[in-house]
């Protein structure tokens, strides 16, 4: 396996380009997969043919991906769509070669993949689950810069909350607690992980008083789940599952959807927080920020969610190998 780790560009009209130039030097040998135009114009860069090419220090090794359209910092336009796709899927090509370790992915805008190209899926998770084969795969947000960590997995992802309670089924909940128990193991080092299970209902249904879902299927499973071995708590009210000595009980929480996962954990660690897809053949990691069009182009985007991203992509192919 080659030693560099794989950054793809994302939407070439956020702050993609500028983040991946800034993280040079962060002590992670990183190739940029994107068109080489849409840098900012001081940055020092080689194209390079494979992925493991030499490149002169201090420049920025890109794999050249010809973009059809001109990018206007702020202003996405739908022509790139499907080259942005094109290079998500690039990249997977490589990784399951095994001609990189790892793959970080910058920010797409969901909206314009899918007005350009038709883009089917909701976001990087499922495209890349649906790039590997459809293994079931959870979405996890880690904290790399408080203690102690939060890292969260919404057991749905991207769907609307009126669609939550019929979605959070027994076999999802069940396939979220058990991807991400694997991958505490296999991708963070920790023999015999703690998981906390949030319930779906203000206090966690307070006994029925407030929805049942707790008592009709989340218990059961997690009674079921934890004579198998697995170390669960919970069903527990998310409102009191986040604050510090209540995460010093557990190494990773699932919640029951999007928000009440990714509130926390961007609260808490908004620079260093790291989005992780578990269950993947590769190793995926991503910054947790989106494309801020808001500030492209200005300079002022901060690289540290990347340079985490960056990091924790090379750690877990360290312990994969
Ligand atoms: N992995 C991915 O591809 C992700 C993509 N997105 C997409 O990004 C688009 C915009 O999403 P928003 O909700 O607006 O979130 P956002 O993260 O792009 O922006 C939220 C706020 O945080 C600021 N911000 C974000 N990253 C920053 C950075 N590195 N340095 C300084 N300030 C930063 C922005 O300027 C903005 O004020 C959406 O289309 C969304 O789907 C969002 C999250 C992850
Ligand atoms: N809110 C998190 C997010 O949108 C990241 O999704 P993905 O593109 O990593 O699937």
């Amino acid at each position: 396996m080659a030693g560099r780790v794989l950054l793809t560009c994302g939407e070439p009209a956020g702050i993609g380009p500028e983040i991946a130039t800034r993280a040079l030097g962060c002590g992670v040998d990183y190739v940029w997969i994107g068109d080489a135009r849409h840098l900012p114009d001081d940055v020092p860069h080689t194209r390079i043919a494979a992925v493991d090419d030499p490149v002169p220090v201090g420049h920025l090794p890109v794999l050249q991906h010809d973009f059809p359209a001109a990018v206007t910092a702020g202003q996405p336009n739908p022509e790139n769509a499907q080259a942005v796709i094109d290079v998500i899927a690039r990249a997977v090509n490589l990784a399951l070669q095994d001609q990189a370790r790892a793959m970080t992915t910058l920010p797409i805008n969901k909206r314009v993949l899918k007005e350009g190209a038709g883009f089917p899926f909701p976001g990087h998770t499922e495209y890349l689950a649906h790039l590997a084969g459809d293994p079931p795969v959870a979405m996890m947000l880690a904290s790399t810069s408080v203690t102690p960590p939060c890292r969260v997995v919404p057991a749905t992802i991207h769907i609307a909350l009126a669609e939550v309670p019929a979605t959070l089924t027994p076999a999802r909940l069940e396939e979220a607690i058990r991807v991400t128990h694997a991958a505490m193991i296999r991708d963070f080092g920790i023999p015999t992980p703690r998981l906390a299970i949030a319930g779906i209902n203000p206090h966690a249904g307070e006994g029925g008083n407030m929805g049942r879902e707790e008592i009709d299927f989340i218990a059961p499973l997690l009674e079921r789940l934890r004579n198998e071995g697995i170390n669960l708590t919970g069903p527990l009210p998310a409102d009191t599952m986040f604050h510090a000595p209540a995460r010093k009980k557990y190494d990773a929480a699932i919640c029951a959807y999007h928000d009440q996962a990714l509130i926390p954990i961007k609260t808490l660690d908004f620079a260093g927080g790291v989005n992780v897809t578990l269950g993947l053949p590769f190793i995926r990691t991503s910054p947790d920020h989106g494309t801020a069009f808001d500030i492209a182009g200005t300079g002022r985007a901060d690289p540290a969610s990347t340079i985490a991203a960056l990091r924790m992509a090379k750690d877990m192919a360290a312990r994969r190998r």
